[in-house]
């Protein structure tokens, strides 16, 4: 039996359906236990069930098809170490199931399409993340996934992509402005012509000047640097690995950006980048490039995605101890 904590850190994982949260997820488990940590989906907050939806014209991702009243009244109540009585939303069958007993945990994790937009919700978060798939990206991993494993057509993904878009802009991708990181997922620049999604460009935005939490940052903080690490220490095949780091403003606020630009041929290797990263978070030298290749078979290993997501994973770790030393010596001034 885990014990009760004494404060409950709220972390929220923020993308569009198919965008690589469950893969985060299952990175976040490493770092912190999977009894330490609970994941609420916020599909359980659909207010409007699959057929209402259906009826309406209403989709799941607009507002009104969720109960935000009732999300921020039950993350409130787990936050201040109450359980609740949760609903559950039935994919099989597009209804609502009966509700279940939630306790509240050491970690509390909101994942799913609105985790940074209703104000109060977002208030409770201790520290956020939002996945930032490109369409061309996006496409390519829905046919992997939907066309390989679910028997979709090609058309079908593209028609329900098309579909979910104008409210995904409305009211979905607005969110990142709010996260602490953004995990940003490109094609690459390294080649003109490229099959979409096969290679990848990804950006780590990081918030400057967020309460516990110190950006990740390679060689001298606050530099622009440009890096390509192939040489003696990183094996690199064509098109090789670029990589870059500087300052940004995103949305209004300053950010920093890690980037890299293709793919690693050797996992064990990534260790040469680690050693030239500072503020990981990492509690001992290679802990990064152990998180990653503990799971070489998870998507995105081998790139920036898989990096980025380990790193956001640590600076989640951190806040998280940051928050309960707080409480901590809160309890002790007393
Ligand atoms: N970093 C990645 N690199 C390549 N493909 C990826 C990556 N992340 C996710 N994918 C692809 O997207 C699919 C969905 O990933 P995942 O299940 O983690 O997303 P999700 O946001 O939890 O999806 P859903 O909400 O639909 O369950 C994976 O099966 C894989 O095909
Ligand atoms: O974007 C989604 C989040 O996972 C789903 O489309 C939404 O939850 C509706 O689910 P379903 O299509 O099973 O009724």
């Amino acid at each position: 039996m885990i014990s009760k904590p004494e404060r409950v850190v709220l972390i929220g994982v923020a993308g569009d359906s198919g965008c690589g949260k469950s893969t985060f997820l299952q990175r976040l488990e490493d770092l912190f236990g999977a009894e330490f940590m609970t994941v609420i989906c916020l599909d359980d907050y659909h207010s409007l069930d699959r057929k209402q939806r259906k009826e309406t014209g209403i989709t799941a991702l607009d507002p009104r098809a969720n109960n935000f009243d009732l999300m921020y009244e039950q993350i409130k109540a787990l936050k201040n170490n109450q359980a609740i009585d949760k609903p559950i939303y039935n994919h099989e069958t597009g209804e609502l199931d009966p509700p279940e007993r939630i306790d509240p945990n050491h970690i509390v994790v909101i994942e799913g399409l609105h985790p940074l937009h209703d104000e109060r919700v977002r208030g409770l978060i201790d520290f956020s993340v939002y996945l930032d798939i490109s369409d061309e990206v996006k496409i390519s991993w829905k046919i992997q996934r939907d066309m390989a494993e679910r028997g979709h057509t090609y058309d079908d993904i593209l028609a329900s992509i098309n579909a979910r878009r104008p409210d995904f802009d409305a009211y979905i991708d607005p969110q990142k402005q709010h996260a602490d990181v953004v995990i940003q997922i490109l094609p690459t620049q390294l080649l003109e012509e490229e099959k979409p999604g096969e290679i990848l460009r990804v950006r780590l935005i990081q918030k400057e000047d967020v309460k516990d939490f110190d950006p990740v940052y390679l060689f001298d903080e606050g530099s622009t640097i440009n890096w390509v690490p192939c040489g003696r220490k990183l094996t690199c095949s064509y098109p090789g690995i670029r990589m870059f780091y500087g300052p940004d403003d995103y949305y209004g606020n300053s950010v920093s950006v890690l980037e890299v630009d293709g793919q690693f041929e050797k996992l064990d290797e990534v260790i040469y980048i680690e050693s030239h990263l500072s503020n990981t978070s990492a509690k001992h030298y290679g802990e990064m490039t152990e998180l990653l290749l503990k799971h070489r078979d998870y998507p995105g290993s081998n790139n920036g995605s898989g990096l980025f997501q380990v790193l956001t994973g640590l600076k989640m770790r951190s806040t998280y101890e940051r928050l309960i030393s707080d409480k901590s010596q809160e309890k002790a001034a007393v």
